[in-house]
């Protein structure tokens, strides 16, 4: 029995991307069973966003198009530091499990359209295949902080921990950041794919 759903979990990741050591928190939403306030909190703290739906469940591509404009919503306006100021944070919509081909329900090109729209990356993905595909979204996120200058000296302002997030437990990471950019936490995901 455990005392928390393994749908709230904060990940920590630690990567080396373009030559910088990365020390990722990555908190996985509980979904379509998320309550609206909880969500809003957790998106007001996230710094950037993947926007994942299940290829086989057109439900979740539904909810997915729902969460870009919540998060442009709640990120919106000139509130946002730093020299990107005023920009929205990176979000990067996410199709996975393209390794079902004969469950599928929402055809690739039906997520390409939806991120040409609203001008967002799209990464078509199968975590239970490839463990590269599922860094390569994390790896796009960084690169787009970067790129709005997140990065330069002082520019980039953590939110204050809220009490909500003080409760979700957290994965460690790895205390090395592997060359290979692997660690504890992130294997931690393909844990719960069974083979
Ligand atoms: N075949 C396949 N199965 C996957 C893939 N990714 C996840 N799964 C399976 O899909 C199920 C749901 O995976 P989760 O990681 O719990 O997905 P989730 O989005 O957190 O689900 P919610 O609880 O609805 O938030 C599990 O049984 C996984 O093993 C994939 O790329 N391919």
């Amino acid at each position: 029995m455990s005392f928390f759903s393994v749908e709230e979990m904060i990940y920590r990741h630690v990567a080396v991307m373009d030559g910088d050591t990365v020390h990722f928190e990555i908190l996985d939403t509980a979904g379509q069973e998320e309550d609206s306030l909880r969500l809003e909190e957790k998106i007001r703290w996230g710094d950037a966003f993947a926007v994942v739906y299940s290829v086989t469940d057109r439900c979740s591509f539904d909810e997915a198009v729902r969460l870009c404009f919540l998060v442009h919503h709640l990120h919106g306006g000139p509130k946002r530091g730093g020299a990107g100021g005023g920009e929205q944070p990176p979000i990067v919509i996410v199709a996975n499990k393209k390794d079902l081909q004969y469950d599928r329900m929402v055809p690739t090109a039906e997520g390409e359209g939806l991120a040409t729209a609203l001008k967002l990356p799209f990464h078509e993905i199968s975590t239970r295949d490839s463990y590269e595909e599922a860094v390569a979204v994390f790896g796009a996120l960084y690169r787009e902080l970067g790129r709005q200058g997140h990065f330069s000296p002082g520019s980039f302002k953590r939110r204050t921990p809220s009490k909500l997030l003080e409760k979700i437990p957290r994965m460690p990471a790895s205390s090395a950041a592997a060359p290979a950019g692997r660690s504890l936490s992130f294997n931690s995901f393909r844990d719960y794919i069974p083979e």
